[in-house]
């Protein structure tokens, strides 16, 4: 299954593919086997409010063992789709925040579509309670208008889990959506175009976010992958849409993961790997001083070896992070956290899957060559850390796991994630690539969580206010 679909040829994508090479540089399709998914599972009616994530953190450190709210305590509590009724949605034209950003090989097949399922029990909500869903959500990270990252090949798939034919939009603003808009039927659903088309999402421009909201009624946001990101779809639409409410995704990410690391079961591990190094390099700072074992992995390593003067050949570098790394290292040293960066790696001459490899110790990485995976001296070493913990949380992947060549890394740490699971500790899986990994080897199913959000799971566990959560209306306070 998913292993044999990813092997050799992996997934059917060219050994020159531009989507891993892009993986380097800014890693925002993906392409692993289709796989099920677990842990989302979740009864699309069992709506409840809720609870903004600094609330839940109050009420745990009460004492409560549930994310509910307590008697007499006012409550952030915010409004859920589930809260919507035929009444309120009959007729109604609703703009739907997803975050469908799945992987895509080269020939535009979805490898993993774990982020579309997702999506599914609010969509299905809507509709069957009689609104017009115009669902909007971003692909990778375009400049401009890019056709490889066109939302077109999502159409089948969403058509078919949904069970109705899904329209599809040419663009996201304008005349033409507005007509399209105009012809939905009640219970229809028109997918927009990629919103990261224009700049102005990302950048979060009033006038932009305008235009998106002037095509509905009302507004709900089931993008938790990208609730951590302040743009026109996500946050800057919630002021011109009311009312403006949360989805079954984004509720029932926040539900687990507010509870989970607001007060975890220690020791508490957390694991980064991947390549979106800046976006989460920051991370890192706040995890010093919410973690007890801190574990480096995946494209992250190498801007903490050239930080301490070691040769990194050609791996991938943020070399406007080095002051950063360095601080970081001191400042984990100062505090007594346990920051475990790999000490040896498996290299290669090129980034392909038939590139020529060997391991070497961290410190001794040649020129033309690239660090793809974490040795097994690392895997040891990383492996007996993570022994004694109660919590682990992960987010990126420990190599290339996509090429078999540089998958031990990733598979081994997947492994011992499931074996510790089996022995009751937490373990929480985030980000598309790392839940891709884990269901690619196989043991998604018996981890505690799995989230759809990478960024956005780190973010809540620095204690971070989402943006895409905090501009949603608020529930009335449930007094219980
Ligand atoms: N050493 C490395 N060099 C380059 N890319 C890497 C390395 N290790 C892991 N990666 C890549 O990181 C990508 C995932 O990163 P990221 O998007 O941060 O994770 P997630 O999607 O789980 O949040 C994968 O495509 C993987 O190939
Ligand atoms: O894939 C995503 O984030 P993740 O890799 O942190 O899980 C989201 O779709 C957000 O994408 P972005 O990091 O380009 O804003």
């Amino acid at each position: 299954m998913a292993s044999t679909a990813a092997s050799p040829a992996f997934c059917g994508i060219p050994k020159t593919s531009t989507a891993v090479r892009a993986s380097l540089n800014a890693p925002t399709t993906r392409f692993l086997a289709k796989t099920p998914l677990r842990g989302l599972g979740f009864a699309a009616a069992a709506a409840k409010p809720l609870l903004s994530h600094h609330v839940a953190t109050k009420l745990r450190s009460f004492g409560s063992s549930s994310a509910k709210p307590v008697r007499g305590v006012a409550t952030m509590a915010k409004k859920s789709v589930g809260d919507l009724t035929a009444a309120d949605l009959k007729g109604k034209r609703v703009f739907v925040r997803a975050d469908l950003n799945v992987p895509l090989d080269d020939n535009q097949t979805i490898t993993d579509d774990t982020r579309i399922r997702a999506a599914i029990p609010t969509i299905k909500h809507l509709i069957s309670n009689g609104a017009k869903v115009i669902l909007s959500s971003h692909l990778g990270r375009p400049k401009g208008v890019t056709p490889k990252y066109s939302l077109a090949p999502l159409v089948p798939r969403l058509s078919e889990l949904l069970g109705i034919q899904v329209v599809k939009a040419d663009d996201c603003i304008g005349p033409e959506v507005e007509k399209l808009v105009a012809s939905l039927p009640e219970g229809g659903v028109l997918l927009l175009e990629n919103v990261r088309f224009y700049k102005e999402e990302e950048k979060n421009e009033p006038e932009f976010a305008k235009k998106l909201a002037s095509l509905a009624d009302l507004y709900v946001n089931d993008a938790f992958g990208t609730a951590h990101r302040a743009h026109a779809s996500t946050e800057g639409v919630t002021k011109f849409l009311k009312p403006s409410v949360a989805g079954f995704l984004l509720q029932k990410e926040l539900d687990y993961l507010v509870g989970a690391v607001s007060s975890p079961k220690r020791p508490f591990a957390a694991i980064v790997g991947g390549s979106k190094v800046s976006s989460k390099i920051g991370v890192i700072e706040s995890l010093l001083e919410k973690c007890d074992i801190l574990l480096l992995g995946g494209g992250m390593i190498f801007t903490f070896y050239k930080a301490q003067g070691l040769s990194v050949g050609s791996s991938l570098v943020e070399e406007d992070k080095l002051d950063l790394a360095t601080t970081l290292l001191e400042k984990a040293k100062a505090k007594g956290v346990s920051l475990l960066l790999p000490t040896d790696v498996v290299i290669a001459d090129k980034f392909a899957p038939d590139a020529n490899s060997k391991i070497v110790p961290a410190s001794a990485i040649p020129d033309g060559w690239m660090g793809l995976d974490i040795g097994p001296d690392s895997i040891k070493t990383f492996s007996d850390a993570l022994e004694t913990t109660k919590t682990v949380i992960w987010n990126g992947p420990m190599g290339v796991f996509e090429f078999d060549k540089f998958a031990v890394g990733t598979e081994a740490i997947a492994n011992k994630l499931a074996e510790l699971s089996g022995k009751g500790v937490t373990t929480i899986i985030g980000g598309g690539d790392s839940v891709a990994a884990v269901e690619k080897v196989g043991v998604a199913s018996v981890m505690s969580h799995i989230s759809t959000g990478g960024g956005a799971s780190l973010e809540l566990l620095e204690g971070k206010e989402l943006p895409g959560v905090l501009a949603l209306d608020e529930a009335i306070p449930v007094a219980v």
